[in-house]
């Protein structure tokens, strides 16, 4: 099993079908472009998906106190570094008692934080080279254009702790029922 994060989770429609095919992880961006949404929205999102499924707010080179209250606030419980932070400011985090997701780049480098995380763009659909990835002992979690069409041999090809979606599983810019559902039951089953 690979565990699933759906990510850019912007609306109640949005909130419904991630309750209704049950990724691991919801995401919600803070960072500028086509999935930012404000704090207050992610608070009503958090509302209403599945108490059971953790949300993961994704920053790019945000203050450490913009990401602590909105962990403080209940309407995350994850950070995602996705610029050019420092371990310094994982460490922090950390101190916090916030868990990490290290966007690194398209590379693994090494990181004190709980997930490290490999990308191409930020929620753009860019597409890694997915057997130029080195492996890794870390928990690792692979993003970058990924849809229901790519994820099978994504997977087999890099063996992610956790697979990362957005724009790969959205039609009209809303998360589609049908996307989920297929890239949910193909990370949950057994390999
Ligand atoms: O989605 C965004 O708008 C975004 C903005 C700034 C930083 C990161 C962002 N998204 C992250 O990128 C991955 C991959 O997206 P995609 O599948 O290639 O569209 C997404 O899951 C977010 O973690």
């Amino acid at each position: 099993m690979t565990q699933i994060k759906i990510c850019g989770i912007r609306t109640s429609h949005d909130a419904d079908v991630v309750n209704q095919t049950q990724p691991d992880f919801a995401g919600f961006v803070f960072a500028a472009g086509k999935h930012q949404i404000e704090l207050a929205q992610a608070k009503r999102l958090r509302a209403e998906i599945d108490a059971q499924i953790p949300t993961v707010g994704v920053f790019v080179d945000a203050q450490l106190a913009e990401m602590v209250m909105a962990v403080d606030s209940g309407a995350i419980n994850f950070v995602q570094l996705h610029g050019h932070e420092s371990e310094g400011l994982v460490k922090q985090l950390q101190d916090h008692r916030i868990p990490v997701i290290n966007m690194v780049g398209k590379q693994v480098r090494p990181t004190i934080a709980e997930y490290v995380m490999v990308d191409a763009g930020k929620g753009s659909g860019q597409q890694l080279n997915w057997s130029a990835i080195r492996p890794t002992n870390q928990s690792l979690v692979l993003a970058g254009g990924l849809n229901p069409t790519n994820l099978e041999q994504a997977i087999q090809t890099v063996h992610p702790d956790m697979i990362d979606l957005s724009s790969g599983v959205e039609t009209d810019g809303e998360k589609d029922m049908v996307k989920l559902r297929e890239v949910v039951t193909l990370a949950h089953k057994r390999s």
